[in-house]
């Protein structure tokens, strides 16, 4: 499984996270292919997690789902106005999520991309921001309140602040729901507890939360209204998170998993992509085959970065698991 392992480096078509070329490995099992991608300055024991993701992909497969489509959210970088209602009017999604607060001075540009965005979904549509925690807690009760007035009414708020004590904050001033992405850590923190009255609605990654076991642990120990959303992974990684959306018990907001389309390339061959079609993506019963041409086209151009992975594969194999 290890050994044979595959880097790959995919270019983005829009810079996403800082994002230029995103990165990761295939790596081969038992019962099929698992990625492991976490970003380039996770340690390893954060790397671990994602690896426990991979390895449950390929060894155990997934829990039994209880629905067979996921709604998706378009997603919609820092980009211009025009952009944004492009990205979105060509999405066939009915929900939009609005990457904001870029920069400091970003108000008049994350104003205007939200009035885009809402005049490409009309009026029945929902519009959902994510500042990434890079507010504090004042500066986010002003511009929400001009975010949420700009777009008709916002979703939801996704991380405005770093601190779960700042999210309450916010969420008692602000007058719109709250959701926790950065947040959201492992089940076995009092996640009830620590997110009461700072949170409506829960964001879960199966890949941090080491895959989807353990992410469905969190989504019943933080007793939320959960949002599966991707870590920019190639369409062997989405598969595993859409098995979780799939297997949650509830499901009442659409899931940000419509990211394959920021990523310039796939690791599958595009008959096998995870790519919403109408705003709706298939729950699989197990991960794509990556396509051989493409794992050969999306090789490194430099062989370090191969090696880079590969020493951090053999680095993180060896992180104690977690209890
Ligand atoms: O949620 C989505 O729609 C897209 C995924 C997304 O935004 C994301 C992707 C990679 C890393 C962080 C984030 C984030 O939610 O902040
Ligand atoms: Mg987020």
């Amino acid at each position: 499984m290890f050994a044979t392992a595959h880097v790959y480096a995919i270019p983005m078509r829009t810079p996403f996270r800082g994002i230029t070329v995103r990165e990761g490995m295939l790596l081969r099992g038992p019962l099929g292919w698992g990625e492991f991608c976490p970003f380039p300055e996770y340690g390893d024991h954060e790397a671990a997690a994602w690896l426990g993701t991979a390895v449950e992909q390929v060894t155990l497969g997934w829990p039994e789902p209880v629905r067979d489509h996921v709604p998706v959210n378009a997603i919609v970088p820092a980009v211009g106005p025009e952009r944004a209602f492009e990205i979105v009017a060509r999405s066939g999604c009915r929900t939009a999520k609005v990457k904001v607060a870029d920069h400091p001075d970003s108000l008049s540009e994350d104003l205007a991309r939200v009035e885009a965005v809402r005049a490409a979904l009309g009026p029945g549509g929902n519009v959902r921001v994510d500042a990434n925690g890079r507010w504090d807690v004042d500066t986010a009760v002003a511009r929400i309140r001009r975010l949420d007035r700009a777009a008709g009414g916002l979703e939801y708020v996704e991380q405005p602040c770093p601190t779960v004590d700042e999210l309450a904050a916010v969420r008692r001033r602000a007058g719109v729901r709250i959701a926790a992405d950065e947040s959201i850590r492992r089940a076995d923190d009092p996640l009830k507890v620590a997110l009461a009255g700072a949170a409506d609605i829960a964001v879960l990654k199966c890949a941090p939360l080491g895959g989807v076991r353990r992410a469905l642990q969190v989504a019943e120990a933080c007793g939320l209204p959960c949002v599966v959303s991707s870590a920019l992974e190639t369409s062997v990684g989405l598969a595993a998170q859409l098995a979780l959306a799939g297997a949650l018990p509830e499901l009442d907001f659409a899931c940000g998993l419509g990211t394959l389309s920021l990523l310039d390339g796939d690791s599958v061959s595009p008959a096998d992509a995870v790519r919403p079609v109408d705003g709706l993506l298939p729950v699989p019963r197990t991960p794509p085959v990556p396509d051989p041409v493409r794992l050969d086209t999306f090789r490194p151009a430099d062989p370090r970065r191969t090696a880079w992975w590969h020493d951090r594969l053999a680095r993180v194999r060896s992180v104690p698991p977690a209890a």
